[in-house]
């Protein structure tokens, strides 16, 4: 699952880039909404006051982190379902730092970067209730965010996007970049290692097929994750056997997964045979997890139908 959230200073485009991850079909947790829930809770009325001084008084309790802390279980939830989720609405360091802690390398920011004079004509051009009606009132408001230490924030981003050009250059760049750190396909991989077995053996099996797996090994068991397809998909076809990689997958798709049971001893040789749960040396289990790609594309990427041996209707990228 990736956490992709967006940082600027006021104006610079977050909520547009939010709205863009909103129409790819990632979800969005608005840290806003954190605090417009508590303020309900607390039976206060939602205006722009109550709200200002509950988000002051959540940071000033619980720490500055405290929306974030607060927004992790609802980013699980929906990651659960879409493996990517996006934050819209950081401030400062403090909530950059908790979420890294949290979630590792799968948290990615995106720095927004727009100069001061560009925003305040979009401010104009909004006219917001709560939009600012000068430059220096403009001025002040990033004083007041970057004393969070949003600089810290944008400074450690992982991409920037400038955002001075027109509104469908910005789009299309941000979803651009979306595109390309958003995983499609997850893939697992599994299998025990007996104690005959030599473990580098059983890596390199693994890694004959997808030579960019992380492997892990806990407990006599691999696990590994890894990204590319290719290899595995290079070997299907070399073999000539995507009819019955086809019917397998079919046949092994339980919704949105697709699970393959590999023989180990034949992946030793960099080749592809099924094999069931009760092999002698357990089989390497693959597992593939669609999130934005449907079972058809995915299975027509893989392993298309064939005629006189010949794929038909092979789709040649799951990005395009
Ligand atoms: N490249 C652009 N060209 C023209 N208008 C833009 C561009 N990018 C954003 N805007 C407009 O500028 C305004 C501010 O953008 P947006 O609301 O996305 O910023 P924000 O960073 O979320 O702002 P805030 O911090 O105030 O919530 C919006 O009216 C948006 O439509």
């Amino acid at each position: 699952m990736k956490i992709i959230a967006f940082v600027g200073l006021p104006l610079s485009g977050k909520t547009t880039a939010a709205e863009i991850a909103r129409e790819m079909g990632i979800p969005v947790v608005v840290m806003g909404d954190v605090v417009r829930e508590e303020t309900k809770r607390r039976g206060l009325e939602l205006t722009d006051e109550n709200v200002g001084r509950v988000a002051s008084e959540l940071r000033k309790k619980e720490g500055m982190d405290a929306i974030a802390k607060r927004i992790i279980p609802k980013i699980r939830e929906l990651g659960k379902n879409h493996g990517a989720v996006v934050v819209d609405g950081i401030r400062g360091i403090a909530e950059v730092e908790r979420l890294k802690k949290e979630f590792g390398e799968d948290f990615i920011l995106i720095a927004i970067e727009c100069p001061l004079e560009i925003r305040f004509q979009r401010a104009l051009k909004r006219k917001r209730e709560d939009d600012v009606k000068t430059i220096e009132d403009l001025k002040k408001r990033d004083e007041r965010e970057l004393s969070w230490s949003m600089e810290e924030a944008l400074k450690i981003a992982d991409f920037t996007i400038e955002n001075t050009s027109t509104l469908e250059e910005f789009r299309e760049k941000v979803r651009a970049l979306l595109d390309r750190l958003i995983e499609k396909v997850e893939i697992e991989v599994e299998t025990d290692i007996h104690p005959t077995e030599d473990p580098e053996k059983v890596i390199n099996a693994v890694k004959n097929i997808f030579p960019d797996a992380e492997i892990e090994i806990v407990d006599g068991k691999l696990k590994a994750k890894a990204k590319s397809l290719e290899k595995f998909r290079d070997l299907i076809r070399r073999q000539r056997i995507l009819d019955t990689v086809r019917s397998e997958m079919i046949k092994n798709r339980r919704g949105r997964e697709i699970t393959l049971l590999l023989n180990k001893q034949v992946a030793t040789v960099s080749k592809i045979s099924f094999t069931d749960y009760d092999a002698t040396l357990s089989p390497i289990i693959v597992r593939f997890r669609l999130y934005r790609v449907d079972f058809e594309k995915f299975l027509n990427y893989i392993a298309p139908k064939t005629k006189a041996g010949k794929p038909v209707g092979e789709v040649e990228s799951l990005w395009s």
